[in-house]
């Protein structure tokens, strides 16, 4: 069911639903939770290269932010954070949880085409455009919200066999990790398709990682891209 926009209304339906159990490390958020230092590392480092403080005053936006896993680590981390979502109830939980935490974090319901500020220092679009309804529309407006030559990051999970064993059959049916339902395979993204979009959208990758699940659950930044991966381009 195409939304309006970027947007998949049934999509956006499915992480409305989550919202009250975002935030709980073993609930259906728990492979959010686990791979966030993971990613989040690999982010920070990249955006503070050359600064004396971390990432302070960089103006960060957060496409997809769901409740806030990602806008809540780049705020501890320094940075001015707006997190974007077209799901409302998940945005509830965001402003919730970041309330609780003493953080600052500017929530905005919306999809990237409706967000008319832009300049942003970096952009951040986190596990999402497997989930949209045109990957190289979201791809152009990524690069219309980032200044000119800032770094755009997206993670997403490869369209391979493997990916098929371990994200849909292993962490939907086997493991219960998440709710049967939560991926479509057919929607994941190969690396030279995410090229291909982000090329279009006139951005060049700069740099990728695939980041995996170690035997006793824990996430860390490795070279294998063949099940999740994250990007930088600019
Ligand atoms: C799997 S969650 C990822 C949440 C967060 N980025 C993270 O990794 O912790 C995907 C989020 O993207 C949002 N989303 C999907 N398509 C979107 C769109 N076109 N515009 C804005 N939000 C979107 C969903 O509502 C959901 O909250």
């Amino acid at each position: 069911m195409p939304g309006p926009g970027t947007a998949i209304s049934a999509e956006i339906a499915k992480f409305d639903r989550l919202a009250a159990q975002w935030w709980d490390p073993k609930g259906p958020m728990a492979p959010l939770h686990a791979m966030n230092p993971a990613r989040m590392g690999w982010i920070i480092e990249r955006l503070a290269k050359g600064r004396p403080n971390r990432l302070d005053g960089l103006r960060v936006l957060d496409v997809g932010c769901g409740a806030g896993l990602a806008s809540e680590a780049l705020a501890r981390a320094g940075a001015r954070v707006t997190g974007l979502d077209a799901a409302v109830g998940a945005l509830g939980a965001a402003r919730a949880h970041a309330a609780g935490q003493g953080l600052d974090i500017d929530y905005r319901e919306g999809m990237p085409e409706t967000l008319e500020e832009s300049g942003f220092d970096a952009v951040v679009a986190l596990e999402v455009i497997e989930h949209v309804a045109d990957r190289e529309a979201f791809c152009r407006q990524l690069a219309r919200l980032v200044k000119p030559g800032g770094p755009v990051f997206l993670s997403t999970l490869n369209r391979t066999p493997r990916s098929f064993l371990m994200a849909k059959l292993g962490a939907e049916y086997l493991l219960r990790l998440l709710p049967v339902g939560t991926h479509d395979w057919r929607m994941f993204v190969r690396p030279g398709e995410l090229g291909a979009d982000l090329r279009a959208a006139g951005l060049r990758v700069a740099d990728i990682a695939g980041l995996s699940m170690g035997p006793g659950g824990g996430w860390r930044v490795s070279r294998d891209v063949g099940v999740n991966y994250i990007v930088m381009a600019r």
